[in-house]
């Protein structure tokens, strides 16, 4: 933990990009989102919701139709197919071992594009892959699957499992827990606890991937001039999900569409201080 700088709600509100008269839905970027499966369509949906409420300019979702549907009956704002975009959201909501084809394909296709990527839980295996700035957000056990290591390992020490992966994979890490730790190939360490500890519940990675998506591909053309950039959004990310977690909790349980309700307001109230 030493080696790690706390990112705080400062940081994170200069790392909101703030939409301006000249922009329009293309110059404030669009994020691309491979999430969901048969199995677990909710993440897409909740991975939608939190980056829309985030803001950018356009999402554009391009997993399985029947998640689609799902995505576009909660979030008629998505665009349903493919397209042009500025960034790539992969992976909440499924399973490798049993990703289809059609999945494989599409997820292929999006990395040979080589635009700054967040991969989630179903696309950890896609890291050498992924040759755009690429960001990956483990939790623990997610982390010692793909160090090949063990829960107890990376908890007796999350700030250095943390730094170990991206030394050695290579690319910048988000290890997700109470205090979530980013790592960054260049030496990069920040760390954030702002979330109550009423965000352990089913569905709260999923948000934290839309709210980092929708940030990134604000951000596109700063973290293709600097790769750091990167590791400042994802610690940004976990400052506004913290925030808006316990915006939505006060104090109380939450649910994850309560938290993706409360970022617009987390997210003003971080720009008027
Ligand atoms: N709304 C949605 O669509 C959501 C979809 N989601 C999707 O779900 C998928 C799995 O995600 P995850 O994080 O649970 O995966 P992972 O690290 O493999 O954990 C498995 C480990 O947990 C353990 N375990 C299971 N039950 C347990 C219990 N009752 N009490 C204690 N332990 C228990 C289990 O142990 P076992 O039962 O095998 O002994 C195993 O070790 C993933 O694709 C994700 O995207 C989620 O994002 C949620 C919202
Ligand atoms: N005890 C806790 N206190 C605060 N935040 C937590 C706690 N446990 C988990 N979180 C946060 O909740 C999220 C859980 O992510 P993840 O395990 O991927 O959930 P899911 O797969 O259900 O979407 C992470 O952002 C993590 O930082």
């Amino acid at each position: 933990m030493s080696d790690y700088t706390i990112w705080e709600p400062a940081d994170a509100a200069a790392h909101v990009r703030v939409p301006e008269p000249g922009d329009d839905k293309y110059s404030r970027g669009v994020l691309g989102v491979i999430t969901g499966s048969a199995q677990y369509p909710g993440a897409a949906v909740l991975g939608v919701e939190a980056a829309l409420r985030t803001g950018v300019g356009m999402v554009r979702y391009v997993g399985p139709k029947s998640v689609g549907r799902a995505v576009l009956a909660r979030r008629p704002e998505a665009v349903a197919g493919a397209g042009r975009v500025q960034a790539w959201l992969i992976g909440s909501g499924m399973d490798h071992a049993s990703r289809s084809a059609a999945t494989g394909d599409r997820m292929a296709e999006a990395l040979r594009q080589e635009l700054p990527t967040v991969l989630d839980g179903g696309a950890f295996d896609l890291y050498t892959r992924s040759h755009g700035p690429t960001v990956l957000t483990p939790h623990y056990r997610e982390l010692a699957r793909v160090l090949d290591s063990s829960v107890e390992e990376i908890a007796a020490d999350p700030g250095a499992a943390a730094a170990h992966a991206a030394d050695t994979l290579g690319v910048t890490v988000l290890l997700k827990g109470h205090t979530s730790y980013v790592a960054g190939p260049g030496g990069l360490r920040l760390a954030s606890s702002t979330a109550p500890s009423w965000l352990a519940t089913a569905g709260a990675g999923d948000a934290l991937g839309g709210i980092l998506g929708a940030l990134v591909a604000t951000h596109y053309e700063d973290i293709l001039a600097d790769p750091a950039v990167l590791g400042r959004l994802a610690a940004s990310a976990c400052v506004l999900h913290g925030l808006a977690a316990e915006r939505a909790s006060g104090g109380g349980p939450l649910t994850i569409l309560d938290l993706a309700a409360a970022i617009p307001a987390t997210i003003s109230d971080l720009l008027a201080h």
